[in-house]
């Protein structure tokens, strides 16, 4: 086939033969950089935040919103695919402004890109005028060049003219690159803050795909506004200028030629937006890729533990089959296109050459006039197969635009920053008054019913009640995680809902049941989220969580942890002294002891002992073991969604009937298999000592 090659971005594009391979070339490079900058970043940002109640299984009502959308319509029609539904295109035409607004803070470097672009475009555009000339300077009887210029200069000329057209080119390709990579650091970042703003549910369900949005989606927008933007011009000048140059060689010729464009066109349209929504539906799957294998690496204790390998694998594999059967579909209608364009595009020469040929012959036409026309030609079917490229990148370029806007815009539930800001030496009862509540995602189940409780300043009280019965979900409504379906919590007499998110939870220690720790020091680790702490405030917080293991590192409060390297009892003292650190007025112990051994168990409780007598905190503890229950100054017993008891541990295991009684005693036969032992006495395990003490 013809051998001819023109300049393109990177590489040198083949007519007729290339479009496919330039194409796959780019589709898999977008699958194969997917999937490594998802994977990688899902690992990297991830590693310490997997949510307790995840569940990467896509159930249909689980499934990201795309995924959702295209199960409806198992089998869509072929057109259906091509077409866009009004609101596919309102969101598209939006996207497309809002990628436009994104190069705004670009304007100057993007500018002076084009100029460049401009220049080294007129170069190439003017090579094969002046192969044509030289063509007919060498095959003429009487040779001239105008201006009166000898051949040497004409050539030195050329060389100047090449070599600024080169310069040109690499300032474009560097200013247009460093601007795409200036927008997708910012979008990235956007994308981050928004999806941190956003309720956890939103986050934790794995609803907004925040990784693949922040790893995939920005670079195809940023490229779309700029690589893009680039080629597309650059094409546009190719066609454009490729055409005028040949109505000036031969008008007849060039009118043959275009006979061509009008179907080519309208293949570029269907072509593209068939891309489009294939490239959406890919962006799902290799979300959903990403999650199950960020999921089970995150886990791969317990998927060696359980030698789940096989399975895991198996997950895995249909995830990556969805991807590749969507890189199937796209490589046919790809392989298509190109086939038949380039097809088209090798008849339109071979007829400029026949009927070009008679006209050299009839004189009408020179050889080198044919020449320039021919390699116009192969110019202008290029910059229109670049203009495919173009089309369909812009295309994808607005359908992940689409997805980044929708989160960048996303209202969150609970917004952190709405509201007032909280006195952090406020002080005051804190009172679930009526409360119902149910997940968003699970609205058909009432967790709590009418739920009243009241703590006051300084006091302690432990929730206690089955398994599933709803103790944590109170903690997440104090923490304002979610709001109630009806009634209100209150702090110091005010509905926690008129406070900044934010602010009312600086007021909160929470010690989780399983801590997490961030890669960094210990110190670090204790200061999280506190940026103005001194080392002594540090200290002091952790000698008060009985955190005198840290004294014994080698490093002390500055050896470097990461997210397993310490003990279950030692993560959750760090917890303790991270909570203490903040001072809060209110204390949230969820279930903190209850997967320690006896010892660590021992030195928990006596920190939270000491909490509990030292300060002014209000304390809401939920938890399982008796040992920490019984430091409670009040037990509240949560059964069917509402508080049934509510006393001191004493009061509570003498009263006749004591549902809380039931409950212990539930928990101990299951623990000692002796269905005789009282409930009524709280052993704690006397520790053998440990560790080092703490210097006073
Ligand atoms: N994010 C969530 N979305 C939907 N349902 C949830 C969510 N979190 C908890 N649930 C459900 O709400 C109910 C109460 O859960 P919760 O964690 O509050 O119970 P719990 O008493 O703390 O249980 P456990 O003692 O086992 O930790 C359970 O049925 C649970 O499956």
């Amino acid at each position: 086939m013809i051998g001819l090659a023109v300049p393109s971005r990177a590489t040198m594009v083949y007519v007729n033969i290339s479009g496919p391979l330039v194409a796959r070339r780019q589709y898999s490079k977008l699958v194969t950089s997917s999937f490594r900058l998802s994977l990688r970043s899902q690992t990297a940002l991830c590693r310490d935040s997997i949510p307790r109640r995840f569940n990467s299984t896509n159930s249909p009502s689980q499934a990201p919103k795309g995924i959702k959308e295209s199960n409806k319509d198992p089998k869509p029609s072929i057109w259906s695919r091509f077409l866009s539904t009004g609101e596919d295109k309102t969101k598209s035409a939006s996207s497309f402004k809002k990628i436009v607004a994104l190069a705004k803070p670009e304007k100057k470097p993007l500018s002076i890109a084009i100029g460049l672009l401009l220049v080294s475009s007129t170069v190439s555009m003017s090579i094969p005028f002046t192969i044509g000339k030289l063509i007919d300077y060498f095959t003429s009887a009487n040779p001239s060049i105008p201006l009166g210029l000898t051949l040497g200069q004409a050539s030195a000329i050329l060389l100047f003219i090449f070599t600024g057209g080169a310069v040109a080119n690499a300032g474009r390709a560097m200013l247009m690159r460093l601007s795409g990579q200036r927008i997708v650091a910012r979008l990235r970042e956007d994308t981050y803050a928004a999806a941190l703003k956003q309720e956890v549910e939103y986050v934790e369900r794995g609803e907004g795909d925040v990784i693949s949005r922040l790893s995939v989606d920005s670079s195809i927008v940023g490229e779309s506004v700029t690589q893009n933007l680039s080629d597309g011009l650059r094409s546009v000048v190719m066609a454009s200028a490729g055409l005028g140059a040949m109505f000036y060689i031969s008008p007849q010729l060039t009118l043959l030629m275009l006979a061509i464009v009008p179907p080519v066109s309208l293949g570029v349209v269907v072509y593209g937006r068939y891309l489009k929504r294939l490239s959406n539906r890919t962006q799902e799957a290799l979300g959903d890729m990403t999650k199950v294998a960020q999921e089970s690496l995150s886990a791969l204790r317990t998927v060696q533990a359980f030698d789940a390998n096989k399975q895991e694998e198996n997950k895995f594999h249909q995830k990556v089959d969805t991807v590749l059967q969507l890189a199937r579909k796209e490589a046919i209608a790809s392989g298509i296109f190109f086939g038949s364009t380039g097809w088209s595009g090798n008849v339109t020469l071979l007829a400029l050459l026949g009927y070009g040929g008679t006209l050299v012959s009839s004189g009408a036409l020179s050889v080198g006039d044919l020449t320039s026309l021919l390699l116009y030609t192969v110019y202008v079917g290029s910059g229109l197969q670049m203009l495919t490229g173009f089309f369909s990148s812009i295309m994808r370029g607005i359908g992940a635009g689409v997805r980044i806007f929708d989160l960048l815009d996303r209202k969150p539930a609970i917004p952190p920053d709405h509201g007032i800001d909280v006195d952090p030496s406020r002080r005051g009862p804190i009172r679930f008054e009526h409360i119902t509540f149910e997940y968003p995602s699970r609205k058909n189940v009432t967790i709590l019913k009418h739920l009243d409780l009241e703590i006051e300043v300084g006091e302690s009280v432990a929730i206690v009640g089955k398994s599933g019965s709803g103790k944590s979900s109170i903690n997440a409504l104090l923490m304002r995680y979610y709001d109630p379906v009806s009634g209100k919590v209150t702090f110091d007499g005010q509905d926690i809902r008129e406070f900044k998110p934010s602010s009312w939870r600086n007021i909160i220690g929470v010690v989780p049941q399983d801590p997490v720790l961030f890669t960094g020091t210990i110190a670090s680790n204790i200061a999280y989220g506190n940026d103005n702490v001194s080392r002594e405030d540090i200290e002091a917080a952790a000698r008060e969580a009985n955190c005198e293991f840290i004294w014994g590192m080698p490093n002390g409060f500055d050896t470097q942890i990461g997210r397993m390297s310490l003990s279950g009892g030692q993560r959750q003292r760090l917890a303790i002294a991270r909570a203490l650190l903040k001072k809060p007025a209110i204390l949230c112990l969820d279930e903190a002891t209850s997967s320690l051994d006896a010892t660590s168990e021992h030195r928990v409780n006596d920190a939270i002992d000491k909490i509990l007598h030292s300060r002014q905190t209000t304390c809401l503890i939920v938890a399982h073991r008796l040992s920490t229950i019984a430091r409670a100054e009040r037990i509240v017993v949560l059964e069917d969604g509402h508080i049934t008891e509510s006393g001191t541990y004493r009061q509570l295991v003498n009263r006749p009937d004591s549902r809380f009684r039931t409950l212990m005693a539930a928990q101990l036969n299951t623990a000692t298999g002796d269905p005789s032992i009282p409930p009524t006495i709280t052993k704690v395990v006397k520790p053998q000592p440990e560790e080092e003490a703490p210097p006073a």
